[in-house]
C-alpha cells in the first residue's frame, strides 16, 4: 500500500441498519463528504463515535449505494479488522471463570489468538485444519510488544479483563488489516497497560495500517493520532479533518460538556427519593458504627496450580464505607470480589467474616450471602450480552436487578414485581433519562454507555448492602457517569469500587491497592479505620 491512498471514501451518504423503507437512518443527516487514506490515525470523538465506526466496519447498508467506498490493496479487497472488546470471554454463570478444572472449549492463549486470526470467529476450529498460514513472525512480535509472553499458555478464560484485551488486539493484527477500528481501546485497562498499548498503536505500522479509535468527551486524545472526527448521538458528523486544525474546537467542547454535565439536575426526582428504602437509609452513624464489619478478611491466600494471586490479604470493611479498590491488571481484583461474592471455589473460608461471623461451608449458602450483594463487573456484562442482550429490554434488564439471591439471574420478573418495585424502576429510569426507550430497545442494541448505565440501575435496585461496582463507569459518557456518581456520594450502603482511571472512580474514603501477592496498601482519606 502507498501512503495517502485512499481507503475509505463516504460520499452524501445516509446509512441504515435494514432494507426496510421505514428503517430509521443511523444519523439523521447526510454524511457529506469523508475520506481516510492510508497510514492516518484517526480518532473518532463523542456519543455518536460507535455508530461511526460500524459504518467503517461496513455494518450498514448506504444510500445511494456507491456512497461509501473501500479501496483495493494491490488489486486485493481491503482487509478491515473491528475490534470489539467484550469484556473476559462470556461463561454460562460468573463462577465458570474461576473453575480449575476447564473442560474441552477451553483453550489456552496461544492457541486462541492464532485460531481467531484464521478465520471466521463463529466458528472454532483448530489452526491444523485449515489451510489459511499463520504469520508466526508478526505472532511472535506481537505477543511480545503486548506483554502476553508469560500468558501464552494460562487458559483463555482465566486471563483477566486486562490479559484479555490484549489478546483479543493480537489476534486482530494477527490478521493483518489494512484499517483497524478499534472503539474505547483503553477501556479496563491499568494505566502501564494503557501506554502500551497506546504506544504500540502509535508506532504500529506494518504495511501502513490505518488505525482508528473511538473515544469519549472526557478521554484524553492520544498524541499520535493525526485525525479528528467529532460525531454526535443523531446529527452525526460535526466536523472532520486534522487535529491541528481543530485543537481550539475540541478544547472548547470539552470544557463546554464538563461544564454542562456538572449543572444538570433531574427534574423529577431526588437522590433521596431513589435511595430512600435501603435499609440503612436514614441511620444515624451511631447506629452503624455499632454493627459488625460487613466483611473482614482474616490473612486470605488464593493460588491457581501453585501460583499465588492473593497472599496474607487482610482487610476489614466497615458498613457504609466506601472503597477504591485499585491495582494492574492482573493482581488479582475480580478475584479478590469473587471471594466476596462467594463465585470463587475458595469462597467457603473461615478465613472470610462476614457481619461477624467466619463463612464455613455448611453455614453459609451462596443465596444468603449474595442477598446482600448488587454487581456490575465485566464478567457479568459479558454474561448479559451473551445470554438475554438479543432478547430483553432496558426494563426486563432492570427488573432481573430484584432477584434476591443472584446478580446472575436473569429470569423475566417485571411482571411478578408489585407496585413500589415498579414504582422505583421508573423512578430510576426518569432520573437517568432512560424512559423512552425502556420498553423498544433490546439490550445489545444500546451504546456500550447505555449498557453500563443500565447495568449500574440494576445493581442497587434491590437496594443491596454491598454495592459491588468492577469497572461500572469505564466506557460510560460523561453526563449519565457524573449523575451516578451523585448518586454514590449519598448511598447509603458499602461500596466497593474497582477502576484503573480517577475521572471513573466515584468519590471513595478508603483504598485498598493491590501490588502483588502478599503486597498491598490499605489507605484512609479520614483516618476513620
Ligand atoms: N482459573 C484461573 N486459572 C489460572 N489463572 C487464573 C485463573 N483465573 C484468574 N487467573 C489469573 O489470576 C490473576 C488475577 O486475575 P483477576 O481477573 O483477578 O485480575 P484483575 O486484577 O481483576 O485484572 P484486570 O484489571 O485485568 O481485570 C491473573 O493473572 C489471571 O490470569
Amino acid at each position: 500500500m502507498t501512503a495517502g491512498q485512499y481507503i475509505v471514501h463516504i460520499k452524501d451518504a445516509l446509512f441504515r441498519s435494514s432494507l426496510m423503507k421505514k428503517a430509521k437512518p443511523v444519523f439523521k443527516e447526510k454524511i457529506k463528504a469523508f475520506d481516510i487514506k492510508s497510514g492516518e490515525k484517526w480518532v473518532i470523538w463523542g456519543p455518536g463515535k460507535a455508530k461511526l465506526m460500524n459504518i467503517l466496519g461496513n455494518k450498514y447498508l448506504c444510500d445511494p449505494p456507491l456512497s461509501l467506498q473501500y479501496g483495493k490493496i494491490k488489486g486485493r479487497q481491503l482487509r478491515i479488522e473491528q475490534v470489539l472488546f467484550k469484556g473476559v470471554v462470556p461463561t454460562a454463570h460468573l463462577s465458570a471463570r474461576y473453575e480449575y478444572f476447564k473442560d474441552d472449549f477451553d483453550q489456552n492463549c496461544k492457541k486462541f489468538i492464532i485460531n481467531n486470526a484464521i478465520g471466521s470467529n463463529a466458528v472454532s476450529y483448530d489452526v491444523a485444519t485449515s489451510d489459511r498460514v499463520v504469520n508466526m513472525i508478526l505472532y511472535e512480535k506481537l505477543v511480545s510488544e503486548l506483554f502476553l509472553e508469560d500468558l501464552q499458555e494460562r487458559w483463555v478464560m482465566g486471563l483477566s479483563n486486562g490479559q484479555m484485551r490484549r489478546a483479543r488486539l493480537a489476534y486482530s493484527l494477527l490478521k493483518e488489516p489494512d484499517l483497524l477500528l478499534i472503539d474505547d481501546p483503553f477501556l479496563g485497562l491499568d494505566p502501564t497497560a494503557a501506554s502500551i498499548i497506546s504506544n504500540f498503536l502509535a508506532t504500529y505500522d506494518e504495511s501502513l495500517t490505518s488505525v482508528v479509535i473511538g473515544m469519549r468527551y472526557q478521554d484524553e486524545i492520544p498524541p499520535w493520532c493525526t485525525h479528528i472526527c467529532h460525531v454526535k448521538e443523531e446529527e452525526g458528523v460535526v466536523f472532520q479533518g486534522s487535529i491541528e486544525t481543530f485543537h481550539k474546537e475540541i478544547i472548547s467542547i470539552k470544557n463546554e460538556v464538563e461544564a454542562a454535565s456538572r449543572t444538570l439536575k433531574s427534574n423529577t426526582f431526588t437522590i433521596e427519593d431513589l435511595i430512600s428504602p435501603h435499609p440503612w437509609f436514614g441511620k444515624s452513624h451511631h447506629e452503624i458504627i455499632k454493627m459488625p464489619n460487613c466483611v473482614e478478611l482474616n490473612y486470605v491466600d488464593v493460588k491457581y496450580k501453585g501460583e499465588p494471586v492473593l497472599k496474607n490479604l487482610t482487610w476489614k470493611v466497615r458498613p457504609g464505607s466506601n472503597w477504591h479498590i485499585k491495582g494492574n491488571n492482573g493482581t488479582g481484583k475480580s478475584t479478590l470480589l469473587s471471594l466476596l461474592t462467594a463465585e470463587h471455589p475458595q469462597s467457603w473460608n473461615s478465613k472470610i467474616i462476614e457481619n461477624g461471623a467466619p463463612r464455613r461451608s455448611g453455614k453459609a449458602n451462596y443465596f444468603d450471602i449474595n442477598k446482600r450483594i448488587g454487581m456490575s463487573a465485566p464478567e457479568l456484562h459479558a454474561i448479559l450480552l451473551r445470554n438475554v442482550g438479543s432478547k430483553q429490554t432496558v426494563r426486563e434488564i432492570i427488573s432481573s436487578g430484584f432477584h434476591d439471591a443472584s446478580s446472575n439471574n436473569f429470569i423475566p420478573l417485571w411482571d411478578n414485581l408489585d407496585k413500589n418495585k415498579r414504582l422505583l424502576i421508573d423512578m430510576l429510569l426518569t432520573y437517568f433519562n432512560m424512559s423512552t426507550i425502556a420498553d423498544s430497545i433490546v439490550f445489545g442494541q444500546l451504546t456500550v454507555s447505555q449498557q453500563k448505565l443500565v447495568m449500574f440501575i440494576r445493581s442497587l435496585v434491590k437496594m443491596p448492602e454491598i454495592l459491588i461496582l468492577d469497572e461500572a463507569f469505564s466506557g460510560m459518557e460523561i453526563e449519565p457517569m457524573i449523575r451516578c456518581h451523585e448518586l454514590l456520594e449519598e448511598w447509603p450502603g458499602t461500596i466497593l469500587a474497582v477502576s484503573h482511571v480517577e475521572e471513573e472512580t466515584p468519590k471513595c474514603d478508603y483504598t485498598l491497592r493491590l501490588i502483588a501477592p502478599g503486597q498491598f496498601e490499605i489507605n484512609d482519606q479520614n483516618n476513620n479505620l
